[in-house]
Order: C-alpha cells, then sequence, then structure tokens
C-alpha cells in the first residue's frame, strides 16, 4: 500500500460570525502520489480544507500530520513562522489567478522562490528556465506575464509551484479562470508534472471534468465530507509524461 504523506484527524474549524463551521470533524489521508479532487458547493468547505492542509489556516481542533522526507510532522502544532518554513520547503500553491508579479518576466517569476532560498541568480534562472521548458514555454521565459496568454501565466505559476522541489502541489480553482480548451492544457501540465513525477495533487475545483482527471473525488457539503471515491465511470487519466527524454525532477527540484 502507497503510504500517507499527508494525514488529517477529525479537523473543525470556524470562523467569526459564521453560523457553521466551515470544517466539522473532517478526516482524510492522501496518498504519495495521488490527485485528490476536492468538490462541493460554494461555501462547503473545499478552499478552507485546503488551507488546513497546507498549513495555511491553522485548525481550532483535529490534527494536520504531513509525512515528509524527514518524519512525520504535525502542522497543525507547528507555530506560524514553522508553518510557513514547511509551506515554502515542501508544498507548492497554484491559484486561479497565477498570483504573478507582472513586472517581472516568466524566468523572473519562476526564479524568485530559488532566490529567496539562497540560490545564486545564475543557478536560479537557468532551473527556471529548465522548468519553463519543460512545461511547454521554451523560448518565452524572457516575456513579462502580460505578454502571455492565461494558459501560457498558469503553467508559468505551475513552474513556480515546484521550483524548490515541492513534494505536495495544492492547487484551488486553477484552471478556473481558462476556456475549456486552455484548462485542458494547464491541466496537462499540472497534472504531468505532479503525479506524472511521483508527486502527490490536491486541487480544488468546480469542474467535473477537472476531477474526472484525478485519481480520487472528495465530495463536501457543509463542511463534511459526504463522498469520497475514485471518478465515476473510468480510472482517472493522469497527465502525459511530459516530453522529451529523462525529464524528471529530482527531490529538490532540478530537472
Ligand atoms: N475568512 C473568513 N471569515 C469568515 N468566514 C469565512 C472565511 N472564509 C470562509 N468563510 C466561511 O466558511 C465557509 C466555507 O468557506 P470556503 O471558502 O472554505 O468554501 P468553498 O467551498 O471553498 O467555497 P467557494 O466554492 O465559494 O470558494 C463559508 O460559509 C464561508 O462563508
Amino acid at each position: 500500500m502507497t503510504p500517507s504523506i499527508l494525514t488529517a484527524h477529525r479537523l473543525l474549524k470556524s470562523y467569526d460570525r459564521a453560523p457553521a463551521p466551515a470544517l466539522d470533524e473532517v478526516s482524510i489521508q492522501v496518498a504519495a502520489g495521488e490527485s485528490v479532487a476536492i468538490m462541493g458547493p460554494s461555501g462547503s468547505g473545499k478552499t478552507t480544507l485546503l488551507h488546513a492542509l497546507a498549513g495555511i489556516v491553522p485548525v481550532d481542533a483535529g490534527q494536520v500530520t504531513f509525512h515528509g522526507p524527514t518524519g512525520a510532522v504535525e502542522v497543525s502544532s507547528l507555530s506560524e513562522s514553522r508553518r510557513s518554513a514547511l509551506r515554502r520547503d515542501h508544498f507548492g500553491f497554484v491559484f486561479q489567478q497565477g498570483l504573478l508579479i507582472p513586472e517581472l518576466t516568466a524566468v523572473e517569476n519562476v526564479s524568485l522562490p530559488l532566490l529567496l532560498a539562497g540560490y545564486r541568480r545564475q543557478d536560479a534562472e537557468s532551473r527556471a528556465a529548465s522548468w519553463l521548458d519543460a512545461l511547454g514555454l521554451a523560448g518565452m521565459g524572457g516575456r513579462r506575464i502580460g505578454e502571455l496568454s492565461g494558459g501560457q501565466a498558469q503553467r508559468v505559476a505551475i513552474a513556480r509551484a515546484q521550483v524548490t522541489g515541492a513534494s505536495i502541489v495544492f492547487a484551488d480553482e486553477p484552471t478556473g479562470a481558462l476556456d475549456s480548451a486552455t484548462s485542458v492544457e494547464v491541466l496537462d501540465a499540472l497534472l504531468g508534472s505532479t503525479v506524472g513525477q511521483g508527486r502527490t495533487l490536491v486541487v480544488v475545483t468546480h469542474d467535473e471534468d477537472v476531477a474526472a482527471r484525478c485519481a480520487r473525488i472528495v465530495r463536501l457539503r457543509d463542511g463534511r465530507i459526504r463522498d469520497d471515491s475514485a471518478p465515476r465511470g473510468a480510472a482517472a487519466t493522469g497527465g502525459p509524461r511530459f516530453a522529451g527524454a529523462g525529464w524528471s525532477a529530482d527531490e529538490d527540484g532540478s530537472l
């Protein structure tokens, strides 16, 4: 059996002034290398669950444990600064709008986490360029974000999320702002660069087509898990292996 990379046990989370808990006794295990879609109606707690799993929001009760390369870490009991170090070192994030810096080029945006981690600029930029190439953006590294299409910009965000070697990528509506053809391309890139390389993907989505490409769909309603199963009808298609012989990112994010 594949070991869990992330486990959550009976998570409770209430926001001030909210009439009902956003998470009400949610327990979930995510296996290493798995792709999990989190679905449910608006307000059902999807983003809160993603943020709780990733240590972005503290929970009121329950535990989140990350089974990382150096052993198990109880995310929910860490201080804010240790949670933020954990996120920086092990987790990657992709949001609906990539939150890229428009004044910087694609390669500069992807290099940023490496520069913050202490890499020399030349090394950071060459590593960033390799990621952009692998995501089908060869030759576009010098363009500013505004000079890219929505789908290209989202692939830059996918590169940035993983360039430091994230073992889990958390994505919140990564295709929500894209048309359906572009969504497919971006999802291919996201799946191919995560589960296609043995990494783990947890993705919040409203889109059944996105969820159907994941190995598992967790459906929330009113802060509780109502269903947790494989997509109906077919095994998850996962993502394509990246073109180019030997594309594989090692643990520190190099290609
Ligand atoms: N910062 C906050 N302060 C107060 N209430 C919040 C906050 N964030 C979320 N909530 C409430 O918690 C509940 C769950 O919100 P959450 O954003 O997790 O749902 P969601 O399923 O991701 O919704 P959507 O699909 O609309 O993004 C909702 O009732 C929401 O109003």
